[in-house]
């Protein structure tokens, strides 16, 4: 059974036709293992072509190259005629992409999931309602268009994710073992929507698969073994290779029969727990000559066609786990989607910017939805405000409580603008875990642009829960004053940037999110104590004011502060004296540019790591 009804696709000649993928020289080496070991593929634009071995062959890897998600050792690869090495941008844009594993973000709706990958690949605005609709029918799951992807089962996800990779219309659909620990009733309706999508749309297929039914389906199959094709070609190709069929016998002396199979029949016999089995060329034929020379008693006698597994064994000299589906069941087609065409826009700066809005949103979509994770980093500088405020002031008995608590300010709002901002960084984390980082990075866009989007999206989350704390600022004497509030809200937003874009950079470096959480929690608390929040650098020893001016959180602090003394009627100046170099007190906008060029600077070292992120 083929994908496509009619002949199958033929392979590009040279010069013909552009292949829809061209591979030569792929090799990907992991510390100790070659996961790829020189592969050369070529395929023709319309047709389905399996990758098929087993477990750790290097089927994933090679998808990942192709898709540019890993970097080659070695090799050089073409995504409809684009170089993944010199423009992978235009390479992922003819790109649909089924990964092994779920990158649903389950924290969106399924019509979020597809909005969202709809601006990521710049699907024209004014079609992408009408295409959301349309694929979510074309997989059966309008009902379950606003429901959150986390309620939903295994199969829904499987659906949701191949309407996904059809969103923008690809040209080359990659789907990554599409039925993997899926039931046989979901298998096959998995099966029946990629058989419709294949009628009705031209898209190339690159399946990879260690189930044998799935890969019978495709037009083209190579056969991969430890990193290397050992055969390649259409499945009745590669079985006329073999030319001879398979016998099986079950009897009362396996031995017995075997020797008289190899001393009468000369042929070789392979033996096992369940009898014994051996190639002969015309099965059907030889069985009954054998049976009626047997004189002990046959349980089981069986004659088969050779299998794709009998490729395999015949080319790797072992054979391939199949705990595969049944042939996937016919059944009508779900209704048909519009007519084929891309569905993506040509790139640039807009669509960068659709892009990094659309990281953007999500978080702050997060953000509103973690109700309880907002209350919870509000706690922290509200007990820094009240406790610490008042407890400490209590030491100073030459300074009033609410002077010292409006002192504490500024570091209050740090503090509070901490939390969330560094959380961006955890969250890349915690995406790469999920898979959903997988999806962005297959995405048309530089990846510059994601991350941008994700530092924009922490940094305004961040502001925006350290601005509440604006609003009961008046309880400790705060003036209301519209300059000062709007002042202080750019100063909070640098600040809250500053931060966000070092913890995307301290996560650049780290791959577990729990390590990450154990790493700010060593930097933080040292960041925060040496800011000069709690207590002036004036009261510091001179080697820990000293540590306090290289911290930048410090300039961050007296900016602020400064800009609140400046509104207060009578500011104690032992405890708002500005911080000072030598005899000199830099001006705010001097402390503000080192800020910004602090983060500027971590924004190009997390930038150019996490481009190179393999
Ligand atoms: N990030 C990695 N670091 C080190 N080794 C890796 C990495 N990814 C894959 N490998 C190794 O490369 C080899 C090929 O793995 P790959 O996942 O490509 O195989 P596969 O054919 O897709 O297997 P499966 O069917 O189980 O998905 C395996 O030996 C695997 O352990």
């Amino acid at each position: 059974m083929s994908l496509r009804p009619g002949p199958s696709a033929a392979p590009a000649g040279p010069g013909l036709v552009t292949p829809a993928i061209r591979a030569t020289g792929l090799r990907k080496r992991y510390p100790g293992v070659d996961a790829v070991d020189g592969i050369d593929l070529s395929i023709a634009p319309g047709e389905s072509f399996g990758f098929l071995g087993p477990n750790g062959a290097g089927k994933t890897t090679t998808i990942a190259m192709l898709c540019t998600l890993a970097v080659p050792t070695a090799g050089r690869i073409e995504i409809a005629g684009h170089d993944t090495r010199t423009d992978p941008v235009a390479a992922r844009r003819r790109i649909g992409l089924l990964f092994q594993e779920t990158t649903l973000d389950n924290e969106l709706t399924a019509a979020e999931n597809l909005r969202f990958h709809a601006d990521l690949y710049d699907v024209p605005q004014p079609r992408v309602p009408a295409r959301i609709e349309e694929t979510l029918r074309l997989v059966g799951l309008t009902g379950s268009r606003d429901r959150l992807v986390r309620t939903f089962s295994g199969g829904m996800r499987r659906r949701l994710e191949i309407a996904r990779a059809l969103l923008h219309r690809p040209q080359i659909l990659f789907l990554d073992e599409p039925t993997i620990g899926l039931d046989p009733h979901t298998r096959a309706e998995v099966w029946r929507y990629l058989r419709h999508v294949c009628e009705h749309e031209a898209v190339t297929l690159f399946l990879t698969t260690h189930y044998l039914e799935e890969a019978e389906q495709c037009d083209r199959i190579a056969i991969l073994d430890e990193g290397r094709i050992v055969a390649q070609g259409s499945p009745a190709e590669l079985k006329s290779v073999l030319g001879a069929d398979r016998v099986d016998l079950r009897t009362g002396d396996d031995a017995a029969a075997a020797r008289l199979v190899r001393e009468r029949l000369g042929l070789a016999v392979t033996e096992g727990p369940r009898g014994l089995s051996f190639q002969a060329p015309d099965g059907t034929r030889v069985l009954p000559r054998l049976l009626a020379e047997l004189d002990v008693p046959v349980y089981e006698a069986k004659v088969t066609q050779p299998t794709l597994d009998d490729v395999f064994l015949h080319h790797t000299g072992h054979r391939i786990r199949d705990d595969g589906p049944a042939a996937p069941p016919e059944a009508p087609p779900p209704p048909s989607p519009a007519p084929a065409g891309p569905d993506t826009g040509t790139g640039g700066l807009r669509a960068e910017l659709r892009a990094m809005r659309m990281v953007w949103r999500r978080e702050m979509l997060h953000f509103a939805r973690d109700r309880t994770g907002a209350a919870i980093s509000m706690s922290q500088p509200l007990l820094f405000l009240f406790i610490l405020g008042v407890g400490l002031a209590g030491l100073m008995p030459d300074v009033s409580g609410p002077a010292y608590q409006l002192f504490l300010f500024s570091g209050v709002l740090v503090t509070a603008a901490q939390g969330p901002a560094v959380a961006a960084g955890a969250s890349i984390l915690w995406d790469r875990q999920g898979g959903f980082l997988r999806e962005m990075l297959a995405g048309p866009v530089n990846r510059s642009t994601l991350l941008i989007g994700k530092c924009l999206g922490g940094a305004t989350v961040a502001t925006c829960q350290a601005a509440l704390l604006l609003s009961v600022a008046g309880l400790i004497g705060l003036p209301y004053d519209a300059g000062l509030l709007a002042l202080l809200l750019a100063e909070l937003a640098l600040t809250a940037l500053a931060m966000t874009v070092l913890g995307v950079l301290l996560a650049t470096f780290i791959r577990r999110p729990q390590t990450f959480g154990t790493a700010l929690t060593v930097l933080m608390a040292p960041l925060v104590f040496l800011s000069g929040s709690m207590f002036p650098l004036s009261a510091m020893p001179t080697w820990m004011a000293g540590l306090a001016l290289a911290n930048p959180l410090t300039y961050a602090v007296d900016a602020m502060r400064r800009t609140i003394a400046a509104y207060l009627p009578d500011p104690p100046a032992r405890l708002f004296q500005p911080l000072q170099w030598g005899g000199w007190h830099p001006p705010v906008i001097f402390e503000w540019a080192l800020i910004a060029g602090i983060t500027l600077l971590a924004l190009a070292v997390a930038t150019r790591r996490f481009s190179r992120t393999d």
